[in-house]
């Protein structure tokens, strides 16, 4: 771009934002109530797509945090001062958001979705109760001092606030955390992404927001009952607005605010009786025709976060053995998948875990990993006791993981599933960058590829590659070689073989048997749950019990 192209484009940059900020002095009554609107759905849409469009919970919680703002003005507006109010009014969102998302994050999907609505539909309902029980009246009168015009500036502070916190979000390990966990909660949880605590944070922050807005809002009423302030439309215009701009990116909500506040302003004039029938129709044609929205029709980035010089490695103290697992055992109501489990691991070793299929290594694996809590037993790692941590926790102590069914952040670029698993590092050493990570296991020119179009075999050299990402003291790897032709397990083993030579500890569970004896100093074999045999690999391969529990396997 030349120099007076830019200086043309600033010009008209401080142009538009000259007539934005001045537009109540020139726009009549009716424009100016327009641009109230698009204010306000400006502000509830950015604030609905900083925590839903990463993470892709649907919320339609909006107008209960938007009403219960809007009632804390109509209570408080004509007593306390209006900074005081707009203040309540964050604390009141903040900590319902706080209440219900700690007991209700960990839903997903639809049952998300309903608890949502259910419970702006609870929090209507409580505040008629308690207007008609103890207010004994149904609604507030508010009449203060804020003019359209002041209203409209406060919106329009609240919008530059909304979008520059989006914008430091998307820039902080947050964003990237956030678009993890969206992409595969269990795989981010396993990099060591405290996922409860990151989207109970952005979740709160969000409806801080909403009731802002809805304080902010609640003069233009002047007399506020629960129909108005907890109307559901708002919330199904909002994921309406967010999804048709572009829920992915931090600009992609305005753009789906403008033309359908306008559209909606149309209809409620021409077709009062059937705003809900259109509203459903828009919001199909919308899913089924822009799934990335207006903003993914130009490509438009998403939230990124600079990869920069990974944190570094601690020198670790070694304390041997590095896993002791004490008579571990877990069970599915009535099965037992492991059984009384034993087994030491020291550094620097590589342990096999075979058996039949069911046998229950890979429920060992979870057990190790956080996926799972044992039912019984005890897991040391390091000295520190593992049972009763969540996976993030394990992750951040330097125990990594692959998964038998490949599990990558398919939206993720191949370097933001590598940098997802620093995000939360309290390494402070010297460590391999992401980039020589990606070397190490052949996916060195492929940074900017979104892991989901990698094929099988490299999204499995991703996992390995996000696993190493946590610097880890021990990997265990679930048939992290199954489905590899004869020159990838060439590839494969000399790879695994050089992570032991760089002392790293690894636990796999394998049936390649080629793989076994090349690599494992020893090997715990395992049989309907319980260990059945256990030494060097060429002596449990030629154990009688261990050929009779594969029942002539064919590898064996
Ligand atoms: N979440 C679960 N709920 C109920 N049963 C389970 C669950 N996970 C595993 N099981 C059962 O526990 C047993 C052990 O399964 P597991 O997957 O650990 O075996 P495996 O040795 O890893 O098998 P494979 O080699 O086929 O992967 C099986 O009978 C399996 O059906």
């Amino acid at each position: 771009m030349t120099g007076s192209m830019r200086a043309l484009l600033w010009c008209a940059g401080l142009a538009l934002a000259a007539a934005v900020v001045t537009y109540p002095v020139y726009a009549n009554g009716y424009y100016l109530a327009l641009g109230i609107s698009v204010l306000y759905f400006t502000i509830l849409a950015t604030a609905w797509a900083m925590f839903s469009g990463p993470t892709r919970y649907i919320s339609l919680a909006t107008v209960a945090f938007f009403g219960l703002g809007a009632y804390t003005a109509a209570v408080l507006g004509e007593t306390m001062p209006w900074p005081v109010v707009l203040l309540a009014a964050a604390g009141v969102g903040a900590l319902t958001a706080a209440i219900t998302g700690l007991s209700t994050l960990r839903l997903s999907g639809i049952y998300f979705v309903i608890f949502s609505f259910g419970l702006a539909e609870l929090i209507r309902q409580l505040v008629i109760w308690y207007e008609v029980n103890i207010h004994k009246s149904v609604g507030r009168y508010l009449f203060s001092g804020v003019t359209q015009d002041i209203l409209y500036w406060q919106l329009l502070g609240l919008t530059a606030l909304v979008f520059l916190v989006g914008w430091l979000l998307g820039r902080s390990r947050y964003g990237l955390a956030l678009r993890a966990i969206g992409a595969d909660e269990t795989a981010a949880s396993h990099s060591g992404i405290d996922a409860t605590r990151v989207k109970l944070g952005v979740f709160i922050l969000s409806a801080t927001f909403m009731a802002v807005t809805g304080a902010v809002m609640a003069p233009r009423w002047t007399y506020i009952d629960p129909a108005i302030a907890f109307n559901p439309t708002i919330s199904f215009q909002v994921v309406i607005m967010a999804l048709l701009g572009g829920a992915g990116s931090l600009f992609g909500p305005v753009l789906g605010v403008i033309p359908l506040v306008l559209l909606f302003e149309v209809l409620t004039a021409t077709l009062p009786n059937h705003f809900s029938i259109v509203l459903g129709l828009i919001f199909v044609l919308i899913v089924m025709a822009l799934p990335n929205g207006v903003i993914g029709l130009f490509g438009a980035g998403r939230w990124r976060v600079p990869l920069g010089r990974p944190a570094a490695a601690s020198a670790r103290t070694m304390v041997a053995p590095l896993l002791a697992v004490d008579g571990v055992g877990k069970s599915f109501g009535g099965l037992r998948a492991v059984d009384d489990v034993s087994f030491k691991v020291s550094p620097g070793e590589i342990i096999g875990v075979i058996g039949p299929n069911g046998s229950g290594k890979t429920t060992l694996l979870n057990t190790l990993s956080g996926a799972l809590k044992p039912s019984s037993g005890t897991i040391r790692f390091g000295g520190a006791l593992l049972n009763g941590l969540r996976a993030h926790q394990i992750a951040r102590l330097g125990l990594a993981r692959t998964f038998q069914l490949v599990r990558v952040m398919p939206d993720l670029t191949v370097a933001e599933n590598v940098a997802a698993a620093r995000l939360f590092s309290t390494s402070d050493g010297a460590g391999a960058t992401a980039s020589e990570l990606l070397d190490l296991v052949g996916l060195g020119t492929m940074h900017e590829t979104p892991a989901g179009d990698l094929t099988y075999i490299d999204q499995k050299r991703l996992e390995l590659a996000r696993a190493l990402a946590l610097q880890p003291r021990l990997v265990l790897l679930d048939e992290w070689l199954a489905g590899l032709n004869p020159s990838e397990l060439e590839t494969g083993i000399a790879l695994i073989a050089r992570l032991r030579d760089r002392g790293l500890t690894i636990i796999m569970v394998e049936h390649v048997m080629d793989a076994i004896r090349a690599l494992c100093s020893h090997c715990i074999v395992m049989s309907a749950g319980s260990v059945i045999a256990r030494g060097t690999p060429d002596e449990v391969l030629a154990d009688p019990k261990v050929v009779a529990a594969y029942l002539g396997g064919e590898d064996a």
